[in-house]
């Protein structure tokens, strides 16, 4: 890799007040380079350094091998495009007039003649921005995220290597951030240009940056990739919040999101029966929390980390048969007005009326889980793979387990492997067997489970078996299994 950019030692001062100390870094060609940190940390002084509008006073900045300082005006503006936190409208200027400006760089300085290669520059460049319905509208009536695009399209005009952007997408909707940010990537990528920028949006920075420094009060306190820099403990020190990593849904890089403040939870809250309320309506049961609990789930409606206040077990006839499950079980939520948004939905052909409630209250947490079950199903997990035929009968066991208390995500995962093995326990005692090879069942082939957490009042950073929700959650669970079965079959008739 060719480094294009090399910072060695860089200090600087406003009179007597010194606003960066002992910067060092490089940037790579084509690569974008995040520079984050709190207000007044110097991130755009060093940008101004960069961009030689302030002189370097101790240290260095090279460019290519060569001292920023012994480039010309003009070398510098043909290689370095700058597009500063707030620019003064030029008035009277169409948006072409202003793009055209960004073309300088290129002309001959006596005898400057706009060539094809200007006018396509300045064309690929508004274009680029989306502008090209208001090329020939004046600057001043634009409004202050699509005047930010023109800068940035006679930015690109200048056809440079390197291209300096202090808040890039200020005042820019989220579709323009996203068109505008990923362009930057194109560029970088195709064009090898290198891109520096100042962001404040730190999962921006994390989705686009290939590299980020965080300055502090002037100094460099981290440098390196979205993974490394993006750790709570670092990004508490520097801007004192508290936040918490996230994974982001399709793309490997971390998330962030800060936290706000919460008051502790009133007695109320943090008593189950008292934050849940329960309706058995004929075909399904719908249990509402006052607050929404963040609940991970393999729920037809909601599967994954959610946050729901509404916890939906459906009953379905025995036949029901349906191309789109998900799409038709959202449908009957709303009809009933149910939030899809924020609902947990589950199905089961078993009669909801035998669904069992159990409920633990310790002095740390209070726990509740809600079964129904049926075995017509029923499955060895160890030996499934056997199976070449499979016949859908009724039975499924649908677990719905409450718990008041902040869970880390280590635990939610935890909760769900206790609660399987409790069920499995259950069906064992039951002597449930696989009908097809007439073993022990180790569950039905479409049971449902929902782990759902007040995220108030003590953390509980595991849930395995010999944890205090562990010892709990196994108990309610094998309990309210084993009974929800006996019902079941008391329906049935069978034994
Ligand atoms: N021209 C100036 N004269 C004196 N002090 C200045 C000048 N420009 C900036 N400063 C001071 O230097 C420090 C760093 O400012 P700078 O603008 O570089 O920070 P920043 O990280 O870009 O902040 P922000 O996130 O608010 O844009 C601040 O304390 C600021 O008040």
């Amino acid at each position: 890799m060719i480094d294009v950019l090399e910072v060695n030692n860089v200090s600087y001062r406003y009179q007597r007040k010194q606003v960066l100390h002992d910067i060092t870094f490089t940037v790579e060609k084509g690569e974008i380079f995040g520079i984050l940190g709190p207000n007044g940390s110097g991130k755009t002084t060093l940008l101004r350094l960069l961009s030689k509008e302030l002189s370097v006073q101790s240290g260095s900045i090279t460019v290519n091998g060569r001292p920023l300082a012994s480039f010309s005006h003009k070398e510098w503006a043909r290689f370095a495009a700058v597009l500063p936190q707030t620019i003064d409208a030029v008035f009277g200027y169409t948006v072409k007039e202003t793009v055209e400006l960004g073309r300088y760089a290129h002309q001959h300085r006596f005898f400057p003649v706009w060539t094809e290669e200007d006018e396509q520059a300045v064309d690929a460049a508004i274009h680029e921005v989306g502008l090209a319905e208001k090329a020939e509208e004046s600057i001043e009536r634009l409004s202050g995220g699509e005047r930010q695009r023109a800068y940035l399209a006679r930015a690109l005009a200048q056809n440079p290597e390197l291209l300096l952007l202090d808040e890039p997408t200020n005042h820019m909707d989220i579709t323009q951030q996203l068109h505008l940010l990923n362009q930057l990537v194109r560029a970088s990528k195709e064009k090898k240009l290198t891109v520096i920028a100042i962001f404040h949006d730190m999962n921006i920075a994390s989705l686009f940056c290939d590299r980020l420094l965080m300055l502090k009060e002037g100094k460099a306190v981290a440098l390196g990739t979205p993974e490394e820099l993006m750790e709570p403990a670092l990004l508490r020190s520097v801007f004192h919040a508290p936040v918490s990593r996230q994974v982001h849904p399709t793309v490997s890089k971390p998330l962030l999101a800060f936290l706000p403040e919460r008051g502790l939870p009133t007695a109320e809250e943090r008593d189950l029966p008292e934050h849940l309320t329960w309706a058995t309506m004929d075909d399904c049961i719908v249990i509402t929390a006052a607050k929404p609990l963040k609940v991970l789930s393999s729920a037809l409606v909601g599967s994954g980390f959610q946050w729901a206040a509404h916890f939906v077990n459906r009953q379905v006839s025995k036949d029901y048969h349906c191309e789109d499950a998900e799409l038709e079980m959202k449908q009957y939520l709303q009809k009933r007005g149910i939030p899809v948004s924020s609902t947990i939905g589950m199905m089961t052909a078993v009669d909801i009326h035998d669904a069992v409630c159990m409920y633990e209250k310790q002095d740390a947490f209070s726990l509740w889980a809600v079964v129904t079950a049926g075995v017509g199903n029923a499955v060895d997990a160890a030996r499934s793979w056997e199976r070449t035929r499979f016949v859908q009968k009724i039975g499924t066991i649908n677990m719905m387990i409450f718990i008041d208390g902040t869970l880390t995500d280590a635990a939610y995962v935890q909760a769900m492997m206790t609660a399987t093995e409790a069920k499995v326990k259950a069906l064992y005692e039951e002597n449930v067997l696989d009908p097809e090879t007439n073993t022990h069942a180790t569950g039905t082939s479409t049971d449902c489970i929902a782990i759902a957490a007040t995220q108030t009042g003590t953390t509980f950073s595991y849930a395995g078996t010999i944890t205090p929700i562990g010892k709990a959650l196994g108990r309610v669970v094998y309990e309210a299994t084993r009974e929800a079965l006996r019902r079941y079959r008391k329906q049935r008739g069978s034994s």
